[in-house]
């Protein structure tokens, strides 16, 4: 594939696809074309994919996922097509920059944070092992809405990735089902008639996923409402335009946007319709395929896996039941049974609050005979477990993670910490009855977009090192540890960290106007704002640095430049003064001329994945700091490893997994463990005693309730300081003076650039583990019993 066959098909497609003549060319019109020229490259791959898993007759994985929280999508391509050098010099070939073509494709931002974006990584790597797979999802017109700050303040604004359009989806308007809802459920000679009272049209958008080398590529079916009669001539012709367009607007809306909460169930209405038609639409296209394929229903676990990301599309298992029971005629319990067979189910949460509940009114409402199917489920496990202590159907509600618990044949936890504690709380008395049903498959991310794509310079002095394999068999990162010896690979190893650096400082005095740094330690928290994930906690120690270089400015302090990225969910009260905080303590400490070369916070707003990919290969440290037995894992903490940033973190999530990897000598270890951190729970007024025992940490808040930092305002942070003085629920008080030390234990380490290059080495060099190859490879033998249809990559 030479760079004039892409240019030539770049040039035909902006020339009959985009309908441009080169010289009047748009950035716009050259992304498009490029894109258009390298999806064509996919094609074959895909067409010859979907081929080979129809002769097989073996098995489909289909990953039903609420969130898929992809990015952009060009650069992916190409780096999985091999063709940066050749899409790079047709860029230029026609008087375009390659980075501003990249940086003209919006996000696609269909996803909250970790869960949608291990839900991207995921179908990557499935398409690189050649695992015959399917992602199912939503196809919203918004995705996580932009942030932008006004006075420090999140301000929120609809995300308009569809305003151009997407240059990687196929429309099906041949893949289209009724979806039902409402009505009621009557008796008809002795079967169970579902008379809905609603209908609206679910159609499929592909995306094809091309993996590594272009050998493999899956499909990303997501599905976008529409309304079956969407226009009311006679409205219009009365002259009610509104009432014209009114039954498009309104079966529009189940997939016009993303929820943006990702720790608290909102319990709308809507989001459990948004959730109930894509998980029946998805079933019913994989009943079309398997029928198309296979006789007899109950061989479906056979041909059919069927993992459902969260609770999220927990409704499938009654769905099935009643496509397999109602409308196949099978009898229940095989119904059942062949559902389970099917069904894997992963946690990603502990949070009491993020656990679905739906009032049974509303389900009754919304969906009544899945109430009716989901009662006798219960019912049957009663029967089969009289002593039981857990039920789906409780109190008025119906627990979504009992029932996805009980309709599946595998549960897993996505850390080794998070697993056990699933299997000690939150699933304790179902773990009892079902003792080898929950499994572990700790997270991964995908090194193609992580590495690859966003770290070049170290790409190429890995790639010179150890060789190409390392892409498609990450563990084999291992063989640069005799390298970190060699003063020449490491001089190079500092020279790519430094090249991103100072990449980055550009791009933050060009968007943000600040200007930092590339020598200081580059401190970086982000992820969504959460009380469990204590950026609040980073913040005051952050203001109690401040103190001490004011203090002692000729102290031996380590330049420091704090980073921060997030979104916090619109209503979550608490979240967006932990933002309106850091952004004010920024303004202070950022004009503060005694401290200025010695520390800066720095919070570009509208964090997404392309901003990730931008921050991390630049990051020196990575700020891993949740209350112990919070984080299910943990998904920036491997990427921040991999690319050599060491971990300054908790006992919690994934963090335990790679300090356990990359070595503890190479992890600022702090805090208390979770058994630690339930203990200190119970002692009366810990959090008053932790202040009480640190001057440093009483200081900090006491000029955060005094209005240091919001112009003397002492009400703006009266809900943060509150909170921490008298509930503290996360312990960010207990385990601040451990964070502290831990700080300084940092600084010491950066302040001996060889020593601290050695251990950025290392956590590059044994963090090979935390692919999402190897994630996927455990599901496939330990949940989803799949092979993959292709050989592994030889390059
Ligand atoms: C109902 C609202 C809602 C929406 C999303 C969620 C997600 C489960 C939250 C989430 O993203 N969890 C994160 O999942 C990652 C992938 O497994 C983990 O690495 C993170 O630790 C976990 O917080 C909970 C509740």
């Amino acid at each position: 594939m030479t760079h004039a066959d892409l240019r030539s098909d770049t040039l035909r497609h902006l020339e009959f696809s985009l309908g441009k003549d080169l010289p009047h060319a748009h950035v716009y019109d050259v992304r498009m074309a490029l894109s258009l020229a390298v999806r064509d490259r996919i094609i074959t791959p895909w067409f010859a994919s979907t081929r080979a898993a129809y002769a097989a007759r073996g098995k489909r994985v289909y990953y039903l996922s609420m969130e898929f929280l992809i990015g952009r999508l060009l650069e992916d391509a190409i780096v999985n097509l091999g063709l940066m050098d050749e899409a790079r010099a047709v860029c230029e070939s026609c008087g375009f920059d390659f980075a501003t073509v990249l940086a003209n494709e919006p996000d696609a931002a269909l996803g909250n944070g970790g869960l949608g974006r291990l839900a991207a990584c995921f179908l990557d790597s499935m398409s690189t092992l050649g695992c015959p797979g399917h992602g199912y999802g939503i196809r919203y017109e918004h995705g996580l809405f932009q942030q932008r700050f006004e006075d420090g303040v999140q301000i929120e604004e609809p995300e308009e990735w569809l305003r151009q359009k997407h240059a990687w989806e196929f429309e099906r308007p041949e893949v289209m089902y009724g979806i039902a809802f409402g009505g009621h459920v009557r008796d008809h000679d002795g079967r169970r008639v579902w008379e809905p009272d609603e209908q609206v049209l679910a159609k499929a958008h592909d995306t094809p996923v091309i993996g590594w080398r272009g050998r493999w590529a899956n499909t990303l079916r997501l599905w976008g409402a529409e309304a079956v009669h969407g226009f009311d001539l006679a409205a219009f012709n009365r002259g009610d335009y509104m009432g014209a367009t009114a039954p498009e607007a309104l079966a529009r809306t189940i997939s016009r946007v993303l929820y943006p909460d990702d720790t608290s169930d909102a319990g709308k209405e809507l989001r459990l319709r948004q959730e109930y038609f894509f998980t029946a639409a998805s079933l019913r296209d994989i009943l079309r395929r398997f029928c198309g394929e296979h006789e007899d229903l109950a061989a479906l676990p056979r041909h059919v896996a069927i993992q459902l990301n969260d609770t999220h599309p927990a409704i499938a298992g009654p769905e099935l039941i009643r496509l397999l029971h109602d409308e196949h005629g099978m009898d229940f319990d095989t119904a059942e049974d062949t559902a389970r067979g099917c069904l894997g189910y992963t946690n990603h949460t502990l949070m009491p609050e993020a656990l679905e509940r739906w009032p049974e009114w509303l389900m009754d409402r919304v969906l009544p005979r899945h109430l009716e199917i989901i009662g006798r489920i219960d019912e049957g496990h009663a029967r089969a477990h009289p002593h039981r202590n857990a039920h789906i159907l409780s109190d008025g509600n119906v627990n979504m993670g009992e029932l996805s618990f009980i309709m599946a044949h595998k549960v897993n936890g996505v850390s080794a910490l998070h697993t056990d504690l699933v299997k000690d709380t939150v699933f304790a008395e179902l773990h009892r009855l079902h003792p080898d049903r929950i499994v572990n498959q700790t997270n991964g991310v995908t090194p193609r977009r992580w590495i690859v794509a966003a770290n070049p310079a170290l790409r190429k002095l890995v790639g010179d090192t150890i060789g190409p394999r390392w892409v498609s068999d990450l563990e084999r990162l291992s063989e640069l540890e005799p390298h970190v010896d060699d003063a020449g690979f490491m001089d190079a190893y500092a020279a790519a960290k430094r090249t991103n650096k100072e990449a980055l400082a550009r791009w933050l005095r060009e968007t943000q106007g600040v200007t930092v740094n590339p020598a200081a330690m580059f401190d970086i928290q982000i992820k969504r704002i959460h009380e469990y994930k204590r950026q609040h906690m980073n913040i005051l120690e952050t203001i109690a640095l401040w103190n001490a270089i004011r203090e002692d400015p000729n102290g031996e302090w380590t330049p420091r430049v704090k980073i921060f990225g997030g979104k916090a969910a619109p209503g979550y009260v608490l979240a967006k003064e932990i933002i309106h905080l850091i952004n004010d303590v920024g303004r202070v400490i950022n004009a503060d001329p005694v401290t200025r070369d010695w520390l800066q916070v720095v919070y570009p707003p509208n964090y997404n994945v392309t901003m990730a990919e931008r921050l991390i290969p630049a990051a020196d440290l990575s700020e891993q700091i949740s209350t112990a037995g919070k984080e299910a894992s943990g998904t920036g903490n491997m990427k921040f490893a991999m690319n050599g940033a060491p971990t300054i973190g908790t006992l919690d999530g994934a963090n335990v997994e790679i300090r356990e990897r990359v070595g503890a000598e190479n992890f600022f270890l702090f805090g208390m463990t979770a058994p630690e951190v339930v203990a200190r729970r119970t002692v009366e007024g810990h959090a008053a005693q932790a202040i009480d025992a640190s001057p440093r940490l009483a200081q900090a808040l006491e000029q955060v309730a005094s209005g240091v930092f919001s112009d003397g305002d002492t009400d703006r942070y009266r809900g943060v300081v509150d909170n921490l003085r008298h509930h503290d629920f996360f312990v960010v008080c207990s385990d601040f003076d451990g964070y502290w030390d831990a700080q300084r234990r940092v600084d010491a380490a950066f302040r001996d650039p060889a020593g601290w290059m050695r251990m950025a080495a290392l956590n590059t060099a044994r963090s090979g583990w935390f692919s999402s190859d190897r994630t996927i490879r455990g599901y496939m033998a330990e949940v989803w019993d799949i092979a993959p249809l292709i050989a592994p990559a030889s390059d």
